[in-house]
């Protein structure tokens, strides 16, 4: 059976359902990127891939910079985006609050002095792995594994200034040589681990 090409489909399928009908506000992701009644955080997707959860925080009112450093899949996100911008109203304005940048986030944050970074890097394949969705195993046979990840948290860390979420399989272990989060999300499968960055203190003198 031959499959079907990977695409960003922003329009149709499971993307547009999520937005719909996923739960708005409510959902895990962005109440760990600390969305609240009448706060809604600008974002940075260090991230990116394809694109569902920028659309997905996009869609709730967010400005989403999106960063992707392979670039068969920024060719993928780029269509998406195009296609999404001219499907109907409602799908240009969430479009028009997502900017793709592309490159490696490791030398992109420090420059972009975000507030709130999401960072969701290809997890550790599972034993299970008939039950890793078609879409997850075109996305790892396109962009591997993500063995940097680490570094890319510490950069996210030293360059946010309010804070880091980490998505992370709800059941594995805690991203080796990292601190403990502020907090805990738990979703079905994901864990979003939050760390809050320390306000800065004015200076008194
Ligand atoms: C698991 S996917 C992200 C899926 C995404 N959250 C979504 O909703 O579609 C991880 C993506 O991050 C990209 N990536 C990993 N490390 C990166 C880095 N340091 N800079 C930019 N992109 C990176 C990979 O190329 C891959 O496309």
């Amino acid at each position: 059976m031959t499959e079907t090409p990977l695409t960003v489909d922003f329009i149709s399928g499971a993307i547009d359902y999520r937005r719909r009908h996923g739960g708005g506000r409510g959902q895990a992701l962005p109440k760990a990127l600390g969305f609240r009644p009448g706060v809604t955080p600008d974002i940075v997707d260090a991230t990116a891939g394809l694109g569902r959860d920028a659309f997905l925080l996009a869609s709730l009112g967010a400005n989403v910079t999106l960063i992707e450093r392979n670039k068969e899949i920024q060719k993928l996100l780029e269509d998406g985006m195009a296609r999404a911008a001219t499907a109907s109203d409602s799908h240009a304005e969430i479009i028009s609050r997502m900017i793709l940048v592309k490159g490696d986030a490791r030398d992109i944050l420090p420059e972009l002095r975000p507030e709130t970074v999401l960072i969701d890097p290809m997890h550790p394949p599972r034993r299970k792995s008939a039950l890793v969705k078609n879409e997850m195993r075109q996305l790892r046979a396109i962009v591997g594994a993500d063995p940097d990840c680490e570094e890319l948290m510490r950069v996210a860390l030293s360059a946010a200034s309010k804070r880091v979420v980490l998505k992370w399989p709800r059941r594995a272990a805690p991203m080796p040589g990292m601190r403990s989060p502020s907090h805990q999300i738990l979703g079905k499968s994901t864990r979003y681990e939050v760390f809050m960055m320390a306000p800065a203190r004015e200076d008194q003198n």
